[in-house]
């Protein structure tokens, strides 16, 4: 993000805050919106050892800040009375500062996140559809229970159980011919409920059969793809609980069914390719989205590994847990849709 022209310093040997004052700009850890401090709140602070000329967001983070001081000799003062020790005028947090260096010019083909739709109809991609209050808050607290009282399975940065069939992460597919039993009762309602959801195709036999359950930290998202076109079926549910997230949606015109890829050493916020089309919308805790049709097919879906979200201008906070059930249906054939540029069925 760095939209001061200023960011992280690369990592020292020595402690930091012993080095003398280059500029007068500081890169200040752990304070910032996600932590409930306002960049008012961190000016004022900072105020007390100069003149502070703007604070501004050192990354998505919501945790990091960049103060601007007009004298340098205000930013060391402010260095050396605040950096490791409780700020009593910011809730008592442990600063973290060090001095700031000019942000390396942006790749050229990176591009601003896209604005975050509130509602499926705003969005505006086919086979996307999405209900709000789709449970109610006493049903979101069963389902959470219900998850929590079973074993989660631990991966790199979230954890997950599988109901119906494992999903296999190193090849993105599921193993058909292993059917671990019916979906658990605790989704019972969702089954009767779904049948009747916007966009739902009139279908034989079971909407769904596999369940995961993603538990995801506050700042945790999931890369950019599109579910295995050979794996699933077409129709994909995600219930959202606990907390709220952004879903980004991606169409690469010259894409393939493999992972897109980004710009080397960039979050996957930044992209190679400048004719991809982006689109955002917002979940918020007990919504159920519907992947269909070209949305699901032809469009990778991300959640950006942020803690908070810039929502139609309000900065909305990641929950310390978002807990989403993804109810998808194993293919058992292969598939025939009309994407074939982005089906592993279609294309080598
Ligand atoms: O957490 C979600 O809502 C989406 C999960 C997802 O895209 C997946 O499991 O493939
Ligand atoms: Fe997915």
């Amino acid at each position: 993000m760095a939209k001061s022209g200023y960011t992280r310093p690369p990592p020292v040997a020595e402690d930091a805050a012993a080095l003398p004052a280059p500029i007068a700009v500081l890169y200040v850890a752990n304070c910032g919106p996600a932590v409930g401090l306002t960049h008012d709140d961190v000016a004022a602070a900072f105020g007390a050892f100069g003149e502070v000329q703007g604070v501004s967001a050192a990354d998505d983070s919501g945790a990091r800040v960049i103060v601007r001081f007009r004298e340098p000799a205000a930013a060391g003062a402010a260095m050396a009375a605040l950096h490791g020790r409780p700020c009593g005028r910011l809730s008592g947090r442990v600063l973290h500062i060090r001095y700031s260096v000019p942000a390396p010019p942006k790749a050229p083909v990176a591009v601003s996140a896209p604005p975050v739709a509130l509602s499926s109809s705003e969005l505006g991609i086919p086979g996307i559809h999405l209900v709000q209050e789709f449970v109610s808050a006493a049903e979101e607290q069963e389902l959470l229970a219900a998850v929590d009282s079973r074993p989660w399975k631990r991966l790199a940065k979230r954890r997950v159980q599988h109901y119906g069939y494992e999903f296999l992460y190193e090849t993105r597919n599921v193993d058909s011919k292993q059917f671990l039993g019916e979906l658990p009762s605790f989704v019972s309602k969702i089954l009767e409920k779904i049948v009747t959801f916007p966009g739902v195709k009139n279908c034989t036999g079971k909407l769904v059969d596999q369940l995961t359950v993603n538990e995801y930290p506050c700042g945790v998202g999931l890369s950019p793809h599109i579910d295995t076109h050979s794996a699933f079926e077409e129709m994909i549910f995600s219930l959202s609980l606990a907390g709220p997230c952004i879903m980004e949606f991606r169409q690469y015109p010259k894409g393939s069914w493999r992972a897109p890829s980004v710009v080397s050493g960039t979050d996957e916020g930044s992209i190679q390719d400048p004719q991809c089309i982006r689109k955002a919308v917002f979940l918020p805790p007990r919504s159920m989205l519907l992947m269909s049709g070209e949305g699901r097919y032809a469009w990778h879906h991300y959640i950006p590994h942020h803690k908070i979200d810039d929502v139609a201008g309000q900065v909305i906070k990641r929950n310390s847990r978002r807990v989403s059930f993804t109810l998808r249906k194993v293919r058992m054939g292969l598939c025939e849709c009309e994407y074939g540029q982005f089906c592993d069925s279609q294309s080598k």
